[in-house]
């Protein structure tokens, strides 16, 4: 867990594996939270089918009706990433209904586009 302050907002946020056996750990910690991020690679584009897979089921859990969930293609910095466009296709963001859903390119790497995504957990953070 780590928290990152900004002005009067302290964001507690949790790091959870990706990898196949910590997938099952997911719906315990996304429980009760005021938004789930769900990064993937935008220049990993074989890894996708199974992320949109992942994230479906992630998503069909009746606990986390209605949190709204931030998609990430992080390494926008890689010549051959994925645009916000194509990850929205990708992994079907479209069909996803009953919670709110943004889509961001990020790079880590660069501190790329970081400050869109800080605002938009701020504005949904309780109070
Ligand atoms: N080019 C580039 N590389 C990145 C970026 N972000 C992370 N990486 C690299 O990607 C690799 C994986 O990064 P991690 O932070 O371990 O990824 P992770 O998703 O937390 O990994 P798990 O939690 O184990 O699934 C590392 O080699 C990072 O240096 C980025 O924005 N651009």
């Amino acid at each position: 867990m780590k928290r990152v302050q900004k002005g009067h907002v302290t964001l507690k946020c949790w790091d959870l594996g990706g990898q196949p056996r910590f997938r099952t750990m997911w719906e315990r910690y996304c429980r009760g939270v005021n938004a789930i991020v769900f990064i993937v690679d935008s220049a990993d584009r074989a890894a996708l089918p199974v992320a949109k897979e992942e994230l479906q089921l992630l998503l069909e859990k009746p606990t986390l009706d209605g949190i709204p969930l931030l998609v990430l293609g992080n390494k926008s910095d890689l010549l051959d990433h994925m645009s916000v466009d194509e990850l929205i296709a990708a992994l079907d963001l479209k069909t996803i209904s009953h919670r709110e859903v943004s889509c961001y390119g990020i790079s880590a790497l660069e501190e790329t586009n970081l400050d869109h995504v800080l605002n938009w957990l701020i504005a949904r953070a309780s109070h």
